[in-house]
């Protein structure tokens, strides 16, 4: 299958994409240093670099007051969201983890976005079924465990205000997504992928940033 003109990501143009999109400030770079000096087992998971820039974009094109993460790990992607909000903003951060999450809490602190951001230590799925069940969500992201990603992805629908967004992470699972025998998290997303482009309430493209992201705005 041709591939037109995409053009294939060498890690020099991955230098300079990073080098023309906003550098991360100082307390995000420290965050990213200090998840891999103190977590190298688990810091694959934080959101690619590039993505800061972009989550804060998107929270800012849509006028974001109100944001829910689903997986927060050590905060990275919730800093750069929160840093995006009005001061009056607010950012639902849902994870299970204590320990990572505390890294966030100290970044987010040094930010000066702390008040910004709700942390809610329990399963997703509980802390989104106990959202009110009005459309008031203005931006989502989805990053956390895939098997439950269309459970969550059910939950976040009905409460996205029209226009309202969600990004969901890797969706193309470091490349495994093209598997038709693949079982665990990459059958999941592959699951995902098909759920979200059947779903007619939302407009939905996948883009091959990072590793996958996929963009879908309420109709
Ligand atoms: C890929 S990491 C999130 C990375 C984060 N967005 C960042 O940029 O640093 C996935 C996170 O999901 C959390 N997680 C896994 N299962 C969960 C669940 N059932 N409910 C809430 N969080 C969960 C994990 O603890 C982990 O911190």
């Amino acid at each position: 299958m041709t591939k037109g003109n995409s053009t294939k990501i060498t890690d020099e143009l991955y230098a300079y994409m990073l080098a023309h999109n906003p550098p991360l400030d100082a307390v995000q770079r420290e965050l990213v240093e200090t998840t891999y000096a103190r977590l190298p087992d688990h810091a694959g998971m934080q959101s690619a670099e590039e993505q800061a820039p972009i989550l804060a974009f998107l929270v800012r094109l849509v006028n974001a007051r109100h944001v829910v993460e689903v997986g927060t790990f050590t905060g990275f992607s919730a800093l750069a969201m929160a840093q995006a909000l009005p001061a009056d903003g607010k950012l639902i951060a849902c994870d299970v983890s204590e320990e990572w999450t505390a890294y966030g809490k100290e970044a987010w602190a040094k930010a000066g976005v702390a008040d910004r951001i709700e942390l809610r230590i329990a399963p997703a799925l509980d802390t989104l079924r106990a959202m009110p069940a009005e459309p008031h969500i203005d931006f989502a992201y989805l990053d956390a465990d895939k098997d439950n990603y269309i459970a969550y992805w059910e939950e976040l629908v009905p409460r996205l205000r029209p226009g309202g967004l969600i990004a969901a992470d890797n969706v193309l699972f470091h490349g495994r997504v093209v598997d038709p025998g693949a079982t665990g998290a990459p059958a999941a997303i592959r699951a995902f992928n098909e759920h979200v482009v059947a779903d007619e309430r939302m407009d939905s493209v996948l883009l091959t940033v990072a590793d996958g992201l996929t963009l879908s705005r309420r109709r």
